[in-house]
């Protein structure tokens, strides 16, 4: 059982507050979509109206990624959702956030500097570690509560996830209680059961395909953006340098040896692209899987319409889709044809389930609507989906008792 913002006694209180704002970012570093800033306006709302004051925790992109930056611009942004001001401190734990904190007043929110400036927040601990970490022993000590409603990052062990509630009261925000709510009961949604899995995220991917065929859950798996391009690979098809050198790159080469043992166990119920888009002569150029690999510099950015039309097949006789990761290249008009038509036929499946920050972002930008869910988290929903626990969600059922 977790205890919720209605089990909290807010005013005069000072409440930690995780969200993921984690968001696309222009090449001017501005927000280039606020779609998971405006989901926790509900809960930072709450609190700030009953009385809290409120220090809110987050991480923006991974290091080393071009999307890896301040939450400077968030904090503007949330103060025109919130309608009130939000302060931003460029520290997250030293003595001048510690300080930002405690001269909040009833109603006062501040946002911290992205947690991951900070290499423990990038690890992976058990709670009762991570109570330990820089971040927590630092800041907890000047925080009363602690909410979690960062949903879409709740499948990582890290500090600010699972460190706090081993010391301070923690709670479920809005967001959290939610998604528990709607994500938790995927036993009993209709079957068929098709899983979608693309983007770029292999190895999580790949975690989720095994889970959910050894347990059952899924009939059908249907592959696509990169995750497909590594099991084409797996299973044998030469995608040429470009794509390959992009796989090696992100540091997903080992992935191939993963897919194929999955292949090998279950590639009856995993289905492939049958052919690719690439970059030719600065258009879209499709090409079968026996006419690969493509010509020197051209890489698999897309699935293909007699993919397409296959997976939409497929897509007619499912009773529930669990859909993370874009088709392809999205970004690029020329590689938004496989999202816009594999999301577009999925709305058709009576319970349709979408997962991920970057997907939700593809489909407003390509204006599919008409899902029965669609989740803030994408690596978060898809390990809720494959019924196995969320380390965030069993460190807020262990957490400290309030005073
Ligand atoms: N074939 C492909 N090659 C390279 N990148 C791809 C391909 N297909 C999809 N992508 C990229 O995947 C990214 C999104 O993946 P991911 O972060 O896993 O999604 P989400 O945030 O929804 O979980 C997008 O930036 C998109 O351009
Ligand atoms: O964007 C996120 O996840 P998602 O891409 O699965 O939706 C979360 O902010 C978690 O980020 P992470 O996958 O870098 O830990």
């Amino acid at each position: 059982m977790i205890d919720t913002l209605d089990d909290l006694d807010v005013e005069g209180t000072t409440v930690g507050v995780r969200v993921d704002i984690n968001s696309p970012i222009a090449d001017d570093g501005s927000l280039a979509d606020d779609a998971r800033l405006r989901a926790h306006v509900d809960t930072l709302s709450e609190l700030l109206e009953r009385g809290g004051r409120v220090a809110v925790l987050a991480h923006q992109g991974r290091p080393g990624g071009d999307d890896f930056g301040t939450l400077s611009p968030h904090a503007d942004r949330l103060s025109d959702l919130l309608g009130r001001p939000v302060d931003y401190v460029d520290a997250t734990f030293s003595q001048a956030a510690r300080d930002a904190v405690r001269s909040l007043e009833d109603g006062d929110c501040v946002v911290l500097e992205n947690t991951r400036f900070y290499s423990e927040e990038y690890m992976e601990f058990d709670p009762d570690r991570a109570a330990r970490t820089q971040l927590v022993a630092n800041l907890a000590p000047v925080l009363d509560a602690y909410v979690n409603d960062a949903f879409a990052a709740a499948h990582r062990s890290q500090p600010s996830l699972v460190g706090f509630p081993t010391v301070v009261p923690g709670y479920a925000g809005r967001v959290m209680e939610s998604e528990l709510d709607v994500l938790g009961s995927i036993e009993e949604t209709p079957e068929p059961r098709i899983y979608v899995l693309g983007g770029a995220k292999v190895p999580d991917s790949i975690d989720v395909a095994w889970s959910v065929l050894e347990k059952d859950l899924a009939d059908h798996i249907l592959t696509a953006g990169v995750v497909a391009n590594v099991f084409l690979i797996a299973d044998g098809v030469d995608l040429g340098d470009a794509s390959s050198d992009f796989i090696y790159e992100q540091g997903y080469w080992d992935e191939i040896d993963r897919a194929s043992d999955l292949l090998d166990a279950y590639g009856d119920r995993i289905a492939l692209p049958r052919d690719v888009a690439v970059d030719r002569d600065d258009g879209r150029h499709e090409l079968g899987v026996n006419a690969l690999p493509p010509q020197e510099g051209e890489a698999a950015m897309d699935i293909g319409s007699s993919t397409l039309a296959y997976y939409e097949r497929l897509l007619e006789d499912a009773g529930t889709v669990i859909l993370n990761g874009p088709a392809g290249v999205f970004e690029d008009d020329r590689f938004e044809l496989g999202t816009r038509r594999l999301y577009g036929a999925a709305t058709g499946v009576p319970t349709s389930i979408v997962g991920g920050g970057d997907t939700a972002s593809a489909l407003r930008r390509l204006g599919v609507e008409g899902f029965s869910h669609v989740s803030t988290g994408g690596g978060a929903a898809l390990q809720m989906l494959t019924a196995d626990q969320l380390p965030a969600v069993s460190a807020l059922e262990r957490t400290v008792d309030a005073a």
